[in-house]
């Protein structure tokens, strides 16, 4: 498998507080990783760095083998806040065309904007505006648009955080089937231990600020995942407990 994306020693500091310190590993093309981490960490700043919002203070991103200089052409963010991400005055089809104008011809813009919301599950409510939406249909929106773009890479930052409970298991359901179909490289960074054990092939834990990669779990459930049954699952358990002590600073209990 080759890789998508590797951060070498990424480190960030603003003015004297060291949000980042010496961040190094890898994404495979195909992948979905998740990072979680204690709040306030550094996960944002990360996150920036890797979308070339933020030039880093250390270290380097290298996407497709180049580092990131600048915004990627090929990358796309999904941000925890849809009710500022999406524009009220265009409808939910304009707002997921957006990014594509003048990138492609008209028709080939809508066919995919068409095409993303109905993966999305929301093809009846092109001509709404986002106000006219729940939070949850409003997420769903920024994440067709972001997929309406086709990038190599899709971050994700929190993206279900400020929905309710049962909306963000829908969410994470629709972000995994899309995953299966698109193959989409997917770094999705959450507060939730289950949600990154739930989601990820691999789970990146950091530690409290400055952000450091305490460990870098495989996450060995099936693919096909469900609600229910692998979150009862005891390699799910054992994972997730795992996750927690390491993000408490308590010891791992060792196994024969
Ligand atoms: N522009 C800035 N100037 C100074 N300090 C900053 C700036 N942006 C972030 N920080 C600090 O850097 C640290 C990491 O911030 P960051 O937003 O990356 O963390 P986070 O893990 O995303 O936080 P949260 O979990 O609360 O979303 C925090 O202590 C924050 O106060």
């Amino acid at each position: 498998m080759s890789t998508m994306l590797e951060l070498a020693r990424l480190s960030h500091v603003y003015g004297d507080h060291a949000a980042i310190a010496e961040l190094s590993f890898t994404v495979d093309t195909g992948e979905l990783a998740c990072i979680v981490g204690p709040s306030g960490c550094g996960k944002s700043t990360l996150l920036r760095a890797i979308a070339g919002l933020l030039a880093p203070t250390g270290g380097s991103v290298l996407l497709h083998g180049s580092p990131v200089r600048g915004v990627p052409d090929d990358l796309a963010v999904v941000f925890q806040d849809y009710s500022r991400s999406l524009f009220p005055w265009l409808t939910v089809q304009s707002n997921v065309e957006f990014p594509l104008r003048g990138r492609m011809r008209r028709k080939v813009r809508q066919d995919r904007a068409r095409f993303a919301l109905a993966q999305v599950g929301l093809a009846g409510a092109a001509h709404k505006h986002p106000q006219q939406l729940s939070g949850g249909m409003q997420q769903r929106v920024a994440l067709a648009r972001a997929l309406a773009y086709q990038p190599s890479l899709l971050l994700l930052d929190e993206p279900f955080a400020s929905v309710d409970a049962q909306t963000r298991f829908e969410l994470e359901d629709l972000l995994l089937r899309v995953h299966a179909e698109q193959g989409t490289t997917m770094l999705l960074v959450t507060h939730d231990i289950d949600e990154s054990v739930y989601l990820g092939d691999r789970v990146l834990v950091l530690s409290g600020s400055p952000a450091r990669v305490l460990a870098d779990l495989p996450v060995d459930l099936p693919r096909t995942r469900d609600q229910i049954t692998t979150r009862g699952c005891e390699t799910f358990v054992e994972l997730r407990s795992e996750v927690a002590r390491l993000l408490r600073g308590l010891p791992i209990p060792v196994t024969t």
